[in-house]
């Protein structure tokens, strides 16, 4: 085995997160087991906080900061005050594939790790667990190249399974299921089109762009993360969200695990999102993603002009 000063920074900080994303999962499961979610309302009713999200951010940025000191990492939920947990260099395990060799020798100041501690907040309230993911997305000079989805209610409602899962992956690198560990990937079925969209911050734009996609069956789900494990397990095609309510957190992780299997994920023109540290947090052009095999292209194209023009800069 090499030693751990000789493999590249990228493996390195994609196995920490790895790492993190379990332990911010199960400091997820603890708060809810308490009882106590203490939520907090940030720009409007549908925009809540709760203890979760702030432990699992403490725990996730306190983690990384102590393994890689003077990282450039932009977390979803302001600074709490609270206990942080943080996760050992012990629970690290290597990952299951190779570095691709353009992005083996970064610098850490190329690197910007944008967090989201929990995905799909409002459905964590209303108890629709399987809908929460941890993501900690990494990006390399402004393009997302790595994302971990953790999942830390898979199987919640069946106590012979194994709770959680995390599926991660590293964009172009060669392994197991092609740059993507941990999940089962399924092609969507040939025919029909089931999109799925945001369960709780529609709008008639939102709706519009959904319709326009000529569905066979609409899935109103919570979650980025969660919306994207959907189309890499086969029960999507697409991911339609004609808003500008998503953040760069919430894409970054779900884009590069996506992008690794060989899916899609742009903004509702087709164009790329970038990851720079200054750039706007707001996805203010929208979001739109496709499964592994759809034509990411037809589905930009069937978009509505008045859409596209609803979300600008
Ligand atoms: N109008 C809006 N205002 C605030 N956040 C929004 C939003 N629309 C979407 N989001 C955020 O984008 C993520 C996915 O949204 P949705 O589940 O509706 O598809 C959620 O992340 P969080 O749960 O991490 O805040 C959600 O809060
Ligand atoms: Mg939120
Ligand atoms: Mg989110
Ligand atoms: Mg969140």
């Amino acid at each position: 085995m090499m030693a751990a000063n000789t493999v590249p920074l990228l493996p390195r900080l994609v196995s920490s997160s790895v790492a993190i994303a379990n332990h911010a999962g199960k400091i997820i499961r603890d708060v809810l087991n308490k009882g106590d979610l203490q939520i907090v309302q940030k720009e409007h009713v549908k925009d809540l906080q709760t203890e979760a999200d702030r432990a699992a951010q403490r725990c996730i940025i306190g983690s990384l900061t102590k393994h890689f000191p003077g990282l450039i990492i932009i977390g979803e939920e302001e600074e709490s005050s609270g206990p942080v947990q943080l996760t050992e260099q012990s629970s690290v395990v290597p990952l299951k594939f190779t570095c691709p060799p353009h992005l083996a020798k970064l610098s850490q100041e190329q690197i910007v790790v944008w967090v989201d501690p929990l995905d799909g907040t409002s459905e964590f309230t209303e108890g629709l667990l399987d809908h929460v993911t941890v993501l900690i997305g990494i990006a390399v000079d402004g393009k997302t190249v790595a994302g971990i989805i953790h999942q830390p209610y898979f199987n919640y409602k069946n106590k012979e399974k194994e709770l959680g899962r995390t599926i991660y992956g590293i964009i172009g690198s060669a392994g197991e299921n092609d740059g993507v560990v941990g999940g089962l990937l399924v092609k969507p079925p040939p025919t029909g089109c089931v999109v799925a969209t945001t369960r709780s911050h529609a709008s008639s734009t939102v709706n519009d762009a959904v319709s326009s996609c000529d569905p066979t069956e609409v899935l109103r789900v919570g979650g980025a993360g969660h919306k994207v494990l959907l189309l890499l397990d086969g029960s999507a095609h697409a991911y339609v969200f004609a808003s500008p309510g998503c953040k760069k957190w919430d894409t970054c992780a779900p884009q590069a695990v996506l992008e690794a299997a060989g899916g899609a994920l742009t903004d509702i023109k087709g164009d790329h999102i970038l990851y720079h540290r200054h750039v706007q947090h707001r996805n203010s052009e929208g979001v739109l993603a496709t499964a592994p095999g759809q034509d990411h292209a037809a589905y930009i194209r069937k978009i509505p002009a008045h859409v596209k023009e609803n979300l600008v800069k």
